[in-house]
């Protein structure tokens, strides 16, 4: 079909005639890596130069057989008969006296001699002056890159190498093109285009998309609000759901109860048959007269009995559950709440514990203890090693130079192995501002309470730190950023406090969590930390500048002197007592911490008993309780001299009942016997807390 016009320029005998021979083909394809023109063949020699040697040109053979039974070993034939100019849709090169077909994509329509440049048109080969020779076809072989000419034109295509058509509107043909491409959009291709024109496509497209983005991110809220309400609603049900499972435990922890002890009741009362014989109901009478019958009948009636009292419990358990139904989603959470497992315990003793920093110490001495139950106030001056005393605590000593013991339930060991465990509340938000306050609680929980907890238990304890930070109005609220406004700077403290509190700590560290709040926020924080110490988790807070009710509200004090000396450790009831031992007096209307800290830094001038003086407050601390004095703090000793009264000071250290001091060995010594349990709270992995992330 491709070779119907070949056949109308030529007969198809002459055609197989003048066409390349295996051994021309490959003489020609070695000549293509070579910068120098096309090998000679044995018909173009110095001697001999046929006509179809020019470019061109071609000339037959008179043996046809080694056309069809072409080897290696066949030498080029002898051409020397009919040369004539090259087909249109092939080539003839130079040197070679037959023709070889153009690639498909090619043009190769006969040359025309142009009379000015002499050469034959489009391919620029050049007749020999003086012969009657005119211009043949293609002279080399027609590749993309290098011979453009010869290739199909860009915006045309050509079916067959001797047809050239123009590319129609709404196509577009590449050069080489053997057919047209339609334009995916059709007013983006003019008659003869090269390309498709996509720039105006592309514009609408960036357009359209940016009109999405902005759609969407104006329409974020309201999705987020909508997804926020559905969120919360399974919530609620997961927390009703679980208050009903509790109710239901307990219901049946009753009946069993009841059960029994009415079985019991029953047995005690079987020595008195005439009491069975006349029982309520009148159905069942023991026999008084047959001994193996009448015990049999008794069970009987034991059994029946047993189980009419069930489903009169059964009945009445009915009622209340009606009644619960009416309840509060509050009221719903501390019913459950009451049946939560006792949280592991932490207590975290110091003993001698000294910090430094090449020769500078930042803590000195301390030894004491943060107790389980308990919620402590750290104060102290500016500078004088409060975060540092939090670092110990938290076990984050690495880079400081450290001496003594810091003893975790009576047993020395890393604090970082209970990371999962202890709660931190830094100074700085750790919220993210756009969550609301509930997804923000939610998000923390998930990722760090035990994977294996329940959805519903979950729920449960997100909803008991809501409600005890007061957090009920604005749980939905966004929290806000910097650029988008949102809850309160006291709310958004509280709401700090709550993504500690939702994981369950036995420790809870706070650092300044009253800064920036008002009087009855500070104290409803300190209601809420008091309620988690009343579950026996170890709450300590640095705390600045607190009011007298808030300060009184704390268990313990820790009063840190510059140089991270201790001044006074013990119960915030014992310390005026301590002081005033001392000579110091708070004089009315002083708030005593803030006092006592304005003592230690020279603010306020006092006279203390014997040659005493503030600066030795933190020696006179270490004497107090017969620790170790320091080899830097001999000299101060000397100095005082007042060892007698050091001694009458009332005791400060808590004095515990025998009952409590038993109660306390245990309770530590069970959670030594828990550690494994304490440490093997598995979390969410990274990879689910960053699904938990994607999804929140
Ligand atoms: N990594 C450190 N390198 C050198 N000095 C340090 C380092 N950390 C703390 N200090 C120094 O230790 C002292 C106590 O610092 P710390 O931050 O514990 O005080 P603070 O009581 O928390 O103070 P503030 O109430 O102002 O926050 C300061 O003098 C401080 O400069």
């Amino acid at each position: 079909m491709l070779l119907q016009p070949v056949y109308e320029y030529l007969p198809r005998g002459r055609l197989v005639a003048m066409m390349c021979r295996k051994a021309e083909i490959e003489l020609y394809l070695s000549s293509l890596g070579s910068k120098s023109s096309v090998r000679i063949s044995r018909n173009c020699n110095q001697f001999s130069w046929a006509p179809g040697c020019q470019s061109g040109w071609a000339c037959s053979t008179q043996d046809t057989n080694s056309f069809a039974n072409n080897s290696f070993e066949n030498p080029v034939p002898s051409r020397a008969e009919n040369c004539r100019p090259c087909c249109p849709g092939f080539f003839c090169p130079r040197g070679l006296t037959c023709m070889m077909p153009c690639p498909l994509g090619a043009y190769c329509p006969l040359g025309t001699l142009n009379k000015t440049t002499n050469l034959c048109d489009p391919y620029s080969y050049q007749i020999t002056p003086g012969s009657n020779q005119t211009c043949g076809s293609a002279d080399t072989w027609a590749d993309v890159i290098t011979t453009n000419d010869v290739f199909c034109t860009p915006g045309h295509h050509c079916p067959t190498t001797t047809q050239k058509l123009n590319c129609s509107k709404g196509s577009y043909c590449r050069k080489g093109a053997t057919g047209e491409n339609k334009c995916r959009w059709k007013g983006g291709c003019k008659e003869n285009s090269e390309k498709e024109e996509i720039a105006l496509f592309g514009g609408i497209l960036i357009v359209v998309l940016i009109v999405i983005l902005l759609l969407v991110y104006n329409c974020s809220d309201q999705f987020i609000a909508v997804r926020a309400k559905i969120l919360s609603k399974s919530r609620k049900k997961a927390a009703k759901i679980a208050q009903e499972s509790a109710t239901a435990r307990k219901r049946w922890k009753l009946a069993k109860e009841l059960v029994l002890r009415h079985e019991m009741e029953m047995y005690e009362s079987s020595d008195a048959p005439e009491e069975l014989a006349t029982s309520s109901d009148g159905i069942l009478h023991a026999d008084k007269g047959n001994g193996k019958r009448s015990k049999n009948r008794r069970k009987l009636n034991v059994r029946t009995e047993r189980f009419r009292r069930a489903y009169s419990q059964i009945d009445k358990e009915r009622a209340l559950q009606l009644d619960k139904d009416k309840l509060t989603l509050a009221g719903i959470v501390s019913r459950a709440a009451e049946n939560r497992p006792q949280r592991p315990m932490l207590e975290v003793a110091f003993k001698a514990l000294t910090l430094s920093i090449g020769k500078k110490k930042l803590l000195q001495c301390v030894t004491g203890k943060l107790s389980p139950g308990r919620i402590t106030a750290i104060m102290g001056p500016s500078g004088a090693g409060k975060t540092t005393f939090l670092n110990a605590v938290l076990g984050k000593t690495s880079g400081y130079k450290k001496d003594g013991l810091v003893l975790v339930n009576g047993k020395s060991g890393s604090m970082q192995s209970y990371k999962k465990i202890i709660g931190f509340v830094p100074q700085d938000d750790i919220v993210h501002g756009n969550l609301t306050v509930e997804e923000n609680l939610w998000f923390s929980g998930r990722c760090r309470l035990s994977k294996s907890m329940s959805k519903a238990d979950k729920v449960l304890i997100l909803e008991r730190v809501i409600g005890s930070l007061g957090l009920q109005e604005i749980r939905n609220s966004l929290v806000g950023t910097v650029e988008k406004r949102g809850i309160s700077g006291g709310q958004r403290k509280r709401v700090n406090v709550g993504i500690e509190m939702v994981m369950e700590p036995s420790l809870l560290i706070l650092d300044e969590p009253t800064t920036g709040l008002d009087s009855a926020s500070s104290q409803q924080l300190l209601r809420a930390l008091r309620h988690e110490a009343s579950q026996g988790v170890n709450v300590c807070a640095v705390i600045h500048q607190p009011s007298y009710t808030l300060f009184s509200m704390f268990d313990d004090f820790v009063l840190l002197a510059r140089g991270g000396l201790i001044a006074y450790h013990g119960p915030v009831s014992e310390v005026e007592n301590y002081f005033s031992g001392l000579g110091i007096k708070v004089p009315d209307r002083e708030n005593p911490p803030d006092y006592y800290i304005d003592i230690l830094e020279g603010i306020a001038k006092t006279k203390m008993s014997g040659h005493a003086t503030p600066k030795h407050l933190p020696l006179l601390w270490i004497l107090h309780n017969g620790y170790d004095v320091p080899e830097d703090m001999r000299k101060d000793l000397e100095e005082i001299n007042m060892m007698h009264e050091l001694y009458t000071v009332g005791s400060i250290t808590r004095e515990l009942s025998s009952v409590e001091q038993t109660e306390s060995k245990h309770s530590v010594h069970q959670n030594v016997s828990q550690r494994n349990d304490l440490l093997n709270r598995k979390t969410p992995g990274v990879l689910a807390q960053y699904r938990y992330y994607l999804g929140r």
